[in-house]
């Protein structure tokens, strides 16, 4: 008799194979070519996500297939165009590179883990990478966000991915996930160390920005801790610089439709900058864990050139934590505290299974 039920007949875990532990290295995704094509089916992913934009889908879908889709798509994908690299995506480049890294550091502490990246929205997406892991026979994951800030609109999407995973598997790993690093030394150390490497390599500017992605106000509100979380990470960098506050300041970039997002705004501030006389302008994005189309295109170009425009004399974009050293240190550190704890189930030997079934039939149990 076939079954309705949304829960498929598995293998079952082959007997004696010892059990794997994985991480699940997960970033926001992109689109797989830079083609209005290819940007409107990410899009349409991502926009479609009720956490990324909470209006109500009988009025909001209209919307995104009628307008939004058509008329960003090919916008979108001229400026992804402008960042592409020969081996693609530069967000989907450096997750990968990352995962690499994350798990050669990680073995090479004699931690027997496998790391693989995933993307919440476009390839390889987050359930493609957990049946992939699962067949190779991971019985505990560790899912760890590329964002080191929680926000409803990007770590509970990652959570809400997983768990609709979940719900179509017989045979579920034990799972783990890692909510925020915000405020972790090792993040915050390596983030000072890339940019101490900027300073010593092109001299110190007249000011620091310090821009994160924005969500809208209204998320800060309905009690997202985001911005807070933010404004952590930017005194705690601030302090390990050493930086006075006037050095310095905190603003939110990507503002996306009408509504009011964080403020302040990365580029009306960096034209203010450039008005009240401030000559150098460096930006850094803190809250990017890897280069991607919202710094290399919105800040290394749009930004720059409103700064420059507006009578500012030098800006510089200071690049992502990416593949540094003491990055891939702070996340293996991260994944080993997240992972500290968890039994490793080695098979039983054969003679202590025998014991088993001896003691089972001693207290009663039938043949
Ligand atoms: C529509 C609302 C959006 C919310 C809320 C949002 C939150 C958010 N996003 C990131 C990180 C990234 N966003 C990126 C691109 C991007 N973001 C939005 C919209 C929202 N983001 C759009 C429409 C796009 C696509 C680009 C465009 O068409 O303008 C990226 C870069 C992706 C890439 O391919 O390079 C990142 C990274 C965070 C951290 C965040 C909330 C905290
Ligand atoms: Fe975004
Ligand atoms: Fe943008």
């Amino acid at each position: 008799m076939r079954s309705s039920s949304p829960f498929a007949a598995e293998p079952p875990l082959p007997h004696g194979r010892p059990s794997l532990t994985a991480v699940l290295y997960c970033n926001l995704g992109t689109p797989d070519e830079p083609t209005a094509a290819a940007v409107r089916q990410y899009l349409a992913e991502f926009l479609s996500d009720p956490r990324v934009v909470e209006i109500p889908a009988v009025v909001w879908q209209p919307l995104l297939r009628g307008a939004i889709l058509p008329l960003r798509s090919a916008k979108s994908a001229a400026k992804y165009a402008s960042i592409w690299t020969a081996e693609g995506s530069p967000l989907k480049v450096w997750t990968e590179k990352q995962a690499r890294l994350l798990q050669g550091w990680l073995g090479e502490r004699g931690h027997r883990v496998i790391v693989r990246p995933a993307m919440r929205y476009g390839n390889p997406s987050i359930a493609s990478q957990l049946d992939a892991l699962k067949a190779e026979g991971a019985t505990r994951i560790l899912v760890l966000p590329a964002y080191p800030q929680y926000s409803g609109t990007t770590t509970a999407s990652i959570v809400d991915a997983v768990a609709a995973w979940s719900q179509r598997q017989r045979s579920l790993p034990e799972l783990r996930f890692v909510n925020r690093y915000h405020d972790q030394h090792g993040y915050i150390k390596a983030l000072a160390a890339r940019i101490g490497r900027h300073w010593l390599d092109h001299g110190r500017p007249d000011h620091l920005v310090m821009s994160f992605h924005g969500v809208p106000e209204r998320t800060r509100d309905l009690g997202d801790p985001y911005f807070c979380e933010c404004q952590k990470t930017a005194r705690l960098l601030a302090g390990q610089l050493g930086l006075l506050p006037e050095h310095y300041s905190v603003t939110f970039q990507s503002r996306f439709g009408k509504a009011k997002w964080l403020e302040p705004y990365t580029e009306p501030s960096v034209r203010a900058l450039a008005q009240r006389g401030v000559g150098r302008v460096d930006v850094v994005c803190p809250g990017f864990t890897a280069d991607c189309l919202e710094t290399l295109e919105e800040i290394g170009q749009e930004v720059r050139d409103a700064f420059l425009g507006a009578g500012g004399k030098e800006f510089h974009y200071i690049p992502c934590l990416n593949d540094d050293g003491p990055w891939i240190a702070a996340l293996g550190a991260l994944a080993e505290q997240h992972l500290a704890g968890w039994p490793t189930q080695e098979p039983a030997k054969p003679d202590a299974l025998a014991a088993t079934r001896e003691r089972a039939l001693a207290m009663g149990a039938k043949q």
